[in-house]
């Protein structure tokens, strides 16, 4: 049985203090439970500091986003090597304010998760339509295209270490999340996708969850999905109430 994985994305929230001190919760909090891992995706000011503050516990800590290249002239950019050096263990890429608001691309977010494995990050690659895709129908293939063109070029391995994050643009901070079954059906359709990419064998070992208003009350419904095994979470990963709920239910 594949495990859930519960990440928080905070965006571009918290200071360093209230950072702190939702890990020093979370991490004394957390149970160390084989059947849920637990991510919190930080501003990368937060991260070294971050980093101290879960050591010894079963919380890890992830950036939001990072430069394919090791280093070099690219002002204000941070780079897999920094993030790896720090002790961050997972990074989010692609996701939709990222390809929206910063020009990210299918070909940068597969740049991106290469390096991410050159570097010993785990990438969580971020895919998902928008309300205008979905009405049109272009769901599946939109999902599908952005989804082999991530894991372009990676080794059957590499896959498998891939945590997929499907998140509905629509989804996302609207309070709108998918139903259980409309998110299942995707995730279903990227499994099956990354069947064809590698093997069943592979497919079955991937990690993809779903993204987009996931709150205490609807995660259960969910997390009980056949290829749902896990959260990406905004809102709802911002006060540790309402975390370790998620948390909790992904124990189950
Ligand atoms: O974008 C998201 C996580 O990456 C989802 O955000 P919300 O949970 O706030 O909808």
């Amino acid at each position: 049985m594949r495990k859930n994985v519960i990440a928080g994305n905070w965006k571009m929230n918290k200071t360093l203090s209230e950072a702190n001190q939702f890990v020093e919760e979370v991490a004394a909090k957390a149970p160390s439970n084989e059947q849920v891992e637990v991510i919190v995706c930080a501003p990368f000011p937060f991260l070294a500091s971050l980093v101290e503050k879960a050591k010894g516990s079963s919380v890890k800590i992830g950036a939001q986003n990072m430069h394919y290249e090791d280093n070099g002239a690219f002002t204000g950019e941070v780079s897999p090597v920094m993030l790896n050096d720090l002790g961050v263990t997972h990074v989010v890429i692609g996701h939709s304010e990222r390809r929206e608001y910063f020009a990210e691309t299918s070909e940068t977010v597969n740049k991106k998760t290469h390096a991410a494995f050159s570097h010993d990050l785990t990438p969580i690659v971020c895919v998902g339509e928008t309300l205008e895709q979905r009405e049109a129908n272009e769901t599946m293939n939109h999902v599908e295209s952005q989804v082999r063109k991530a894991l372009e070029g990676l080794s059957d391995e590499q896959v498998a270490d891939t945590i997929i994050a499907y998140e509905p643009i629509w989804a996302i901070g609207t309070g709108k999340t998918a139903t259980s079954d409309q998110a299942n059906e995707v995730c279903t359709h990227i499994r099956n996708v990354i069947k064809d990419v590698t093997s069943n064998e592979t497919a079955e070992k991937v990690i993809i969850q779903y993204g987009g208003s996931v709150k205490p009350a609807n995660v259960d419904e969910l997390l009980a999905k056949s290829d749902i095994d896990g959260a990406l979470v905004g809102g709802a990963s911002l006060e540790t109430a309402s975390f370790l709920k998620l948390v909790e239910a992904g124990t189950k």
